[in-house]
């Protein structure tokens, strides 16, 4: 499909109030699309079923799904990001004092009972409302899409729920067949031209956590467990720490819900333990995140499995194979957008070690990923 009757399905949709999400995946060309035939609000529970799952950060609250077979699946190979937009920059950027203050209280708070007690981390996190000047989604996505190359870019839409964009640098969990992949994925400063940087102990620690939190979660139900080396990775203006977490899963029996809810929310998003932390985000934070720090992507989809390159296999050489892929993102500098108005959501890890201050600026330069399309 061109890029342009693609777009044009898709406004249509959305000008129909039927709900749609439109996707490209990190560093792909191809841009995705889900659009539902009704406007029914489907969920999923046991995470058997096969479409595009969008999962609050609440695990006691419903994932929503546009299921595979109540949409209409539509693609298209040819779309060029031509656009070269800045929108607020850093020198339009007023400081909003009050927002500043209420930040700094909860982070002082959140660190003095990481002083005193059992937890390590805790994510915490803010809203911020701000008046969009254009506020078509799918301009908004198309910017998403030219800014940002390595990241998860969508755009979803729900007339029951609402419409989310973003462009997320983490992945939850790749499953194909029974190989899957994970990252872990913390730490921030902001990217000044190299990546070759150096970390403190603060960054170095709170994404060690992570790490060995999902290794632990996984182990008994994957063999050959591999870890790869702490990297640092680019996230539009931002640099982070990852580790690569992967191997296969055990032929016992395998619920991939017991799988995801046993990771999510990783100690990238919620804290350690994760409990306490949970409660602490709740009882503190005084907005819902709703959909930030949940997870979104396809779920239960077919996919082709690259041939065996194999000589003695000339079949399989042939044809390839179909396997069972689900490819889940962490919802992060990600917006919901009502009429002319966007909530931007950001947040960070907060350990024994942080500067209220410090942790204010993150949520500053994280909010600049989506403000600079607005
Ligand atoms: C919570 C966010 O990001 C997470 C927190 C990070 C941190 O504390 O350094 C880094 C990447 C993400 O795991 C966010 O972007 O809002």
């Amino acid at each position: 499909m061109t890029s342009d009757a693609f777009f044009e399905r898709i406004n249509r949709q959305f000008l129909r109030e039927l709900p749609f999400v439109v996707y490209r995946k990190p560093n792909q060309t191809l841009l995705q699309g889900f659009l539902q035939k009704t406007a029914e609000l489907h969920t999923t529970k046991d995470f058997s079923n096969t479409g595009f799952v969008f999962s609050p950060f609440d695990s006691k609250n419903a994932t929503i799904l546009i299921p595979q077979e109540d949409s209409e699946q539509i693609q298209c190979e040819t779309f060029e990001p031509e656009i070269e937009f800045s929108g607020q920059m850093k020198e339009d950027f007023i400081e909003d004092e009050d927002a500043k203050e209420s930040h700094m209280q909860l982070v002082a708070q959140g660190k003095a009972l990481i002083e005193a007690s059992d937890i390590n981390k805790i994510v915490l996190s803010r809203k911020e409302n701000i008046a969009v000047k254009n506020s078509d989604p799918l301009l908004i996505f198309k910017r998403l899409l030219s800014k940002y190359q390595s990241a998860f870019v969508y755009c979803w839409y729900h007339p029951k729920v609402g419409l989310w964009l973003g462009a997320t640098p983490e992945t939850l969990v790749k499953l194909e067949g029974k190989q899957f992949s994970i990252m872990a994925l913390a730490g921030t400063q902001k990217y000044e031209g190299s990546l070759d940087v150096s970390w403190r102990n603060k960054e170095l620690q709170e994404q060690q956590y992570v790490t060995d939190y999902i290794v632990d979660r996984i182990k008994s139900a994957v063999d050959n467990i591999q870890v790869s080396d702490v990297q640092t990775v680019k996230a539009a203006n931002l640099l982070h720490l990852k580790t690569k977490i992967w191997g296969t899963l055990k032929d016992t029996s395998f619920s991939l819900k017991d799988f995801l809810f046993h990771l999510h929310p990783t100690p990238a998003v919620c804290g350690l333990p994760k409990d306490k932390a949970m409660q602490f985000i709740l009882d503190n934070e005084t907005y819902d995140r709703k959909f930030y720090t949940g997870f979104l992507g396809e779920l239960n989809m077919l996919a082709s499995k690259a041939p065996r390159r194999s000589k003695r296999n000339i079949e399989n050489r042939a044809y390839g194979s179909t396997q069972n892929s689900t490819q889940l993102y962490v919802n992060l500098r990600c917006m919901s957008l009502e009429d002319s108005h966007a909530s931007v959501y950001v947040g960070g890890g907060i350990t024994s070690y942080s500067d209220p201050e410090e942790e204010w600026q993150e949520t500053v330069s994280k909010a600049m990923v989506i403000k600079s399309v607005l």
